[in-house]
């Protein structure tokens, strides 16, 4: 499409990129998720186009691009939530860990389970604390309170929770601040010891305190995480991701390691979006 760029370019202001480490490179990762020639059509409208993807195991990968651009909805077809949507019809192919997640073997639901995904908004149950954090368990036939105690204890640990809540698990889940209810809702995806986490616009209804303490969770989950996260805010990219995906009407334009596509992008398309000279 575009020429192959070898000039550094003038990172946007406020865009601080880490330079401590290699830049990494896509061929050495372990894939998690794939995307072959996918395209994805709402009615007679096309919101994907012939997107192909590798996102690595254990790493964090960020969507960024213009509003309307097909963030969501290629995040959305990770854990097939737009077969909720009538009008929505997918082509190609999608693996996770090398195996078709459309073949007609796939239990839904149990494919969500392993897919687990965060909304922008937080999105707690009416329940307590402890029964948010228990749910999908109980919906397994889990019982056992020491077994779903142990299991709580821990999700809201590594959601960097426990020590904010652990006197208060009866509470009710409204009671937490947006970014705790944030965090307790990323412990319930913990909890079913899912194998990729899905954010969408984790942070945007948060202030930035709370954004800063779910990115530190998100940096630290990565180990044990694959981790996809769409965000409209690149410092927010910069910070958390190793990879990132810059895309535009559709299309995957760029994708890289982050330090690289954000310091020395390939394609002309990138470079203007992240020095704000798009639109
Ligand atoms: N449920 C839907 N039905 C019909 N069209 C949809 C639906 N969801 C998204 N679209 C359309 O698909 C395109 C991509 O939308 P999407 O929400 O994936 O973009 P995005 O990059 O995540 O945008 P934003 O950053 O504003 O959230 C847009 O044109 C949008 O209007």
């Amino acid at each position: 499409m575009e020429e192959n760029r070898e000039q550094s370019v003038q990172v946007p202001t406020g865009v601080s990129v880490s330079q401590d480490r290699e830049a990494l490179n896509i061929e050495r990762e372990d894939i998690c998720i794939e995307t072959r020639g996918l395209n994805l059509y709402y009615g007679e409208d096309q919101a994907l186009k012939n997107v192909n993807l590798r996102i690595p195991r254990n790493r964090v990968t960020a969507f960024i691009g213009p509003s309307g651009c097909g963030k969501s909805t290629l995040l959305r077809c990770f854990n097939r939530m737009n077969d909720l949507i009538d009008i929505c019809r997918i082509e190609g192919e999608i693996l996770i860990d090398g195996q078709d997640i459309h073949h007609r073997d796939v239990d839904v639901a149990e494919h969500r389970r392993r897919v687990g995904m965060v909304f922008q908004k937080p999105n707690p149950f009416p329940k307590s604390i402890f029964e948010n954090v228990a749910y999908g368990l109980r919906l397994q036939g889990v019982n056992d309170r020491r077994k779903l105690a142990e299991v709580v204890e821990n999700a809201l640990r590594s959601a960097a929770l426990w020590d904010e809540v652990k006197d208060r698990l009866d509470d009710n889940a409204f009671g937490l601040s947006g970014g705790q209810q944030q965090r307790l809702v990323i412990a319930r995806a913990i909890a079913i010891e899912p194998e990729v986490i899905l954010l969408d616009e984790p942070c945007s209804a948060l202030d930035p305190i709370s954004t800063a303490k779910v990115e530190e969770l998100i940096i630290e989950l990565k180990d044990r995480y694959t981790i996809v996260i769409v965000t409209h805010n690149m410092q927010q990219a910069a910070r958390v991701s190793d990879f990132t995906a810059y895309m535009y009407m559709g299309e995957m334009v760029e994708f890289d390691d982050t330090s690289r596509l954000f310091t020395n992008p390939r394609r002309r398309a990138t470079e203007d979006y992240i020095t704000g000279r798009y639109g």
